[in-house]
């Protein structure tokens, strides 16, 4: 990991409460995205452990993973695919794969979905994302990878909050320990 960048990471999070009612903090990330030069490292942070594998496509779940997945893709100059969650009341057009998430961090089992005609036999998918904590979601996406006959090479995440056991399972490597994740 980079550790200028992981320190900015850290210095750019906070964590907050979202008022009465409420039991736990929430995360904000949203300071990753105002500071330009942790804007301009992510992608090239995050493909860097897979560019000797030459992914042909980057995939990452809506929502967050619509930002950072193209982040990370144009690091690496291929395309990206988005992985939709229909439960938000818009399904995608044209034909789809799916795949349903075991429970997730929130115990969500979370239906996912990925235009057919742009994932195929020929890919190899790098997996993107800013944090996991399950890997639930990710789980979900490689089996839309593994029915569309995509090799996944593994998922770069920001903050990994997962045990070691799932990172390894998974072939998820990340940016910053959630552990490290304080302000
Ligand atoms: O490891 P897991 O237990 O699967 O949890 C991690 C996933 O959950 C969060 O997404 P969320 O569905 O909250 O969507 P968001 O990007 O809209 O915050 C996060 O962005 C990951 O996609
Ligand atoms: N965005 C997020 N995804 C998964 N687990 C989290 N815990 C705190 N924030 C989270």
């Amino acid at each position: 990991m980079p550790a200028e960048l992981t320190e900015r990471l850290a210095a750019l999070f906070r964590w907050i409460d979202p008022g009465p009612g409420t039991s736990h903090l929430v995360s904000d990330i949203s300071g990753w995205w105002r500071d330009p030069t942790v804007l301009a490292e992510l992608g090239p942070a995050l493909v860097a452990p897979y560019r000797a594998a030459r992914p042909t496509v980057v995939l990452a779940p809506a929502v967050t993973g619509l930002l950072l997945g193209p982040l990370a893709a144009t690091a690496l100059g291929v395309g990206f695919v988005a992985a939709h969650k229909p439960g938000d009341g818009r399904l995608p057009a044209g034909p789809l794969t799916w795949a349903q998430s075991p429970p997730d961090y929130r115990g969500r089992q979370v239906d996912l979905a990925v235009r057919d005609r742009h994932l195929g036999p020929d890919d190899r998918v790098l997996v993107v994302d800013d944090w996991v904590r399950t890997g639930a979601q990710v789980r979900a996406l490689y089996d839309i990878c593994a029915t569309r006959g995509a090799e996944v090479l593994g998922t770069a995440v920001v903050a990994v909050d997962c045990p070691p056991e799932v990172a390894a399972d998974l072939r998820i490597t990340g940016l910053i320990d959630a552990a490290d994740l304080h302000a």
